[in-house]
């Protein structure tokens, strides 16, 4: 567990979105959104609940402002990912909403989850291939700091930033 927190993680899904996760601590996460329908969109200090399943293979789990919920599975070790995401049906036809920096738009995605519809939910269910992975330490605000832009994964790889 100590080496799995303060991980950097970016990873793309077998569908094409790229995310990417700072595992802050024990129970909070950073994290952007590269590509995919919500691109763009990134959080941080989400609390998660976070444990060791078996040597090396790793659950985060939480639940969104937005009423979105993930579970994901890390295999760093494989260099793998797995993802099941259910999203409220509102998320699925507005995903521009919840393409912010959370942070400062929470009443507005508060706002969203009641004016729009939650059923039928969608349920992605995916794997992904984890393509940059780094040791940051725990709670380094600078890792996760600002808008994902294009171009941001390259400067991630190649230390930039
Ligand atoms: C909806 C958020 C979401 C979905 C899938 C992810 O891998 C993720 O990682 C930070 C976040």
């Amino acid at each position: 567990m100590q080496d799995f927190i303060g991980m950097q993680l970016i990873y793309t899904y077998d569908n094409g979105w790229e995310y990417e996760i700072y595992i802050k601590n024990a129970n909070k996460i950073d994290y952007r959104i590269h590509s995919g329908i919500v691109g763009g969109r990134w959080v941080k200090n989400q609390t998660v609940n976070l444990i060791e399943l078996a040597p090396g293979i790793f659950k985060v789990v939480w639940t969104e402002p937005t009423g979105t919920d993930v579970s994901l599975d890390f295999m760093p070790n494989e260099n793998k990912t797995h993802g099941e995401i259910f999203f409220p049906k509102w998320v699925d036809e507005h995903p521009e909403i919840t393409v912010c920096y959370q942070n400062d738009y929470l009443e507005q995605m508060h706002e969203a989850r009641e004016k729009y519809s939650t059923y039928p939910k969608t349920v992605v269910s995916e794997f992904s291939t984890i393509t940059v992975k780094r040791q940051r330490g725990s709670n380094d605000e600078s890792v996760i700091n600002q808008a994902p832009y294009s171009g941001m994964v390259e400067d991630i790889r190649t230390k930039k930033i």
